[in-house]
């Protein structure tokens, strides 16, 4: 299958802010030289710490910032090589949701309005049309046709994501960025909205860049894990061969850090910990072979 997202050496270089007004500014390498490649009706899972560079990077995808270097295409477009001025095309193909459904939906809207808009601006919908795709799209997320009157404010944390998911599913995307969207939720509605997101996936073939730093969470979503650490993807692979065979001393202290609730998980994971710190001491390299596609880097 062939490549729907295809970002090579890519890097983003803030220009940072001056410590003082007659100091020079202090630029932020938030991305260095990343490769990423993503099929369509895939899901890639990005993970790393906080200030890893996950965010920038999906915001360079979309092209709400314009890279230092590096190329990114989506299908066919070449996402660099865009000038100031996006094509619509492009901003139907790729959407996003944010972290935040607070935020992310206007707070004194109708819901409908919200849905409309788009539809409006990238198919000329109007009337009963309009009103029937909203209605449509409402259900497709689990929601009430008749819950288009309604304004944000009326709408749990869960029920908005679920519009914020509609609302980028208005313009049928190819590729939709997912910029930490359960990390505001609690953990029941975590994986409502997550089995949400797969279902769609199943039905319409949308490929998703997941970003999150729960890795818990990602593996659960993602067909294929990259790490981010301090700007630069250090692994990538296939979600299980990640989480059960992490090859990057930086990927093991992540899933060090997620807690295990099962006890006999616990024994299982301390029993690897056990193994891999004999292997460690009996010469094995500390970046272990890979058998599969993945790639790391130290
Ligand atoms: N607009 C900006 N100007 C300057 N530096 C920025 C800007 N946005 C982000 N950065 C810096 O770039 C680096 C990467 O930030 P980014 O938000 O991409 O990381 P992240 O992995 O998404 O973190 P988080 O999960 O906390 O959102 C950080 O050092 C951050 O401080």
């Amino acid at each position: 299958m062939s490549d729907l997202l295809r970002v090579r050496g890519l890097t983003v270089r803030y220009p940072g802010r001056r410590p003082w007004p007659w100091s020079p500014h202090r630029p932020v390498d938030a991305v260095t030289g990343v490769d990423l490649d993503l099929e369509k009706g895939r899901t890639l899972g990005l993970v790393g710490e906080s200030g890893s560079g996950k965010s920038t990077l999906g915001r360079a995808v979309l092209r709400l910032l314009r890279p230092s270097g590096g190329t990114i295409r989506v299908g066919e477009f070449d996402v660099t090589g865009f000038g100031l001025r996006v094509p619509l095309e492009y901003r139907r193909a790729v959407q996003v949701v944010w972290q935040d459904p607070f935020g992310s939906l206007h707070p004194v809207r109708t819901v409908g309005s919200t849905l409309a808009e788009p539809l409006r601006i990238h198919f000329g919908l109007d009337g009963r049309e309009l009103r029937d795709r909203v209605g449509e799209l409402l259900e497709r997320v689990g929601l009430d046709a008749d819950m288009a009157d309604r304004r944000a404010h009326e709408f749990s944390g869960g029920q908005r994501q679920r519009v914020a998911i509609a609302r980028a599913l208005a313009v049928r995307p190819r590729l939709l960025i997912l910029d930490e969207p359960v990390s505001a939720l609690d953990v029941s509605t975590q994986s409502q909205v997550i089995a949400l997101l797969r279902e769609i996936q199943r039905d319409t073939g949308t490929a998703y860049l997941f970003i999150a730093h729960d890795l818990a969470v990602v593996r659960h979503v993602s067909h294929r894990i990259a790490v981010m650490r301090r700007g630069r993807v250090v692994e990538t692979g296939p979600s299980d061969r990640v989480c059960d065979e992490p090859a990057h001393p930086y990927t093991r202290a992540l899933i060090e850090a997620v807690p295990e609730p099962e006890p006999a998980r616990q024994r299982a994971r301390r029993a690897a910990r056990r193994t891999a710190r004999g292997t460690a001491t009996s010469g094995t390299p500390e970046t272990a072979d890979t058998p599969d596609t993945s790639d790391t880097e130290s």
